[in-house]
């Protein structure tokens, strides 16, 4: 990727290489990122980092490309705390909630870009949704955008407010989908199947739906027609999993609106 030229060059800082650090990192390292370009500090970084040729808990360059936070909110402020003052570089925050006023008050007159990825970003097949603050422009939303760009698809927000929503539903989204691969699994063993075969059925038709999804213009609604046959199986499953009381649409709906409130507490400093 031609914009890793500037971060290759001045440096990339990351704060917390966790599951979603640590997810984003190995797509970028993937994608060009030059390990010696980047700085991890983390007090905790797991041994699998050591001798890749990271600059790990290493002083940090002078005026890095592009600061990237990624601990937990509850961790931010200790965090923000063990930083220097940086000039010209681009911070990065992937936190949920954490608002982007909170780091504007650490990180004074400085472009500020929120961002809310998913952990598929490992493996190139993440979806991240970004936002700016006043001072970003269109240069720094780019560069933004190119990195997580390098790590999946993205999408532009219009408002912050936003933010708290698309956590919900697609930063929070991939536990969903395990989470049904396991519910999914376990029916099949309650249908008689053996557990590794009906986890390798669950896993597989999860996976292969997903991939029918992207890589068609079909609407699911059109792709899901397409497995039910009029009195069929199908249609006998869905009318349960379906049903508008009982069904998916209620728990889903319930689902995401819990995470998106745990969101909105956590931007309230909620611990
Ligand atoms: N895990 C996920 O699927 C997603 C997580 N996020 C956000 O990413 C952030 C990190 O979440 P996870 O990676 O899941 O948590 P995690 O607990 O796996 O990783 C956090 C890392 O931060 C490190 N850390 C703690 N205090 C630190 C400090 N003062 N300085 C440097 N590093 C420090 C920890 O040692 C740990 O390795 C959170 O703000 C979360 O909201 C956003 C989207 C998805
Ligand atoms: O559970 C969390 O709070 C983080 C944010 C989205 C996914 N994981």
């Amino acid at each position: 990727m031609s914009d890793f030229d500037d971060i290759n060059a001045r440096g990339l800082v990351l704060v917390g290489c966790g599951r979603m650090g640590g997810a984003m990192l190995r797509g970028w390292l993937a994608q060009g990122l030059q390990p010696g370009a980047v700085t991890v500090i983390d007090p905790k970084i797991a041994p699998e980092w050591l001798d890749m040729g990271l600059r790990v808990n290493a002083p940090l360059p002078h005026d890095p490309a592009v600061l990237v936070l990624a601990v937990k909110p509850q961790m931010m402020a200790d965090a923000l705390g063990e930083l220097p003052v940086l000039k010209d570089t681009l911070v990065v925050s992937v936190a949920a909630g954490t608002m982007i006023s909170t780091f504007e008050g650490v990180f004074s007159g400085a472009a500020i870009v929120r961002v809310m990825p998913n952990t598929p970003a490992a493996i190139g097949k993440g979806i991240s949704a970004i936002i700016g603050n006043a001072v970003a422009t269109a240069a720094h939303l780019d560069l933004a955008e190119a990195l997580m760009a390098a790590v999946g698809r993205v999408v532009r927000l219009d408002s912050e407010d936003q933010m708290d929503a698309v956590t919900g539903l697609s930063g929070s989204g991939p536990a969903y989908v395990f989470h049904m691969i396991e519910a999914m699994a376990k029916a099949g063993e309650a249908q008689g199947l053996a557990p590794a075969l009906a986890l390798e059925l669950a896993r597989m038709t999860v996976a292969g739906a997903g991939a029918l999804a992207i890589d068609t213009d079909e609407d699911p609604a059109v792709l899901r027609e397409n497995v039910t046959s009029p009195g069929g199986t199908t249609a006998a499953g869905l009318k349960v999993l379906m049903d508008a009381d009982t069904g998916l649409p209620p728990l889903i709906a319930r689902t995401v609106a819990a995470a998106t409130e745990r969101g909105r507490e956590l931007g309230k400093g909620a611990k």
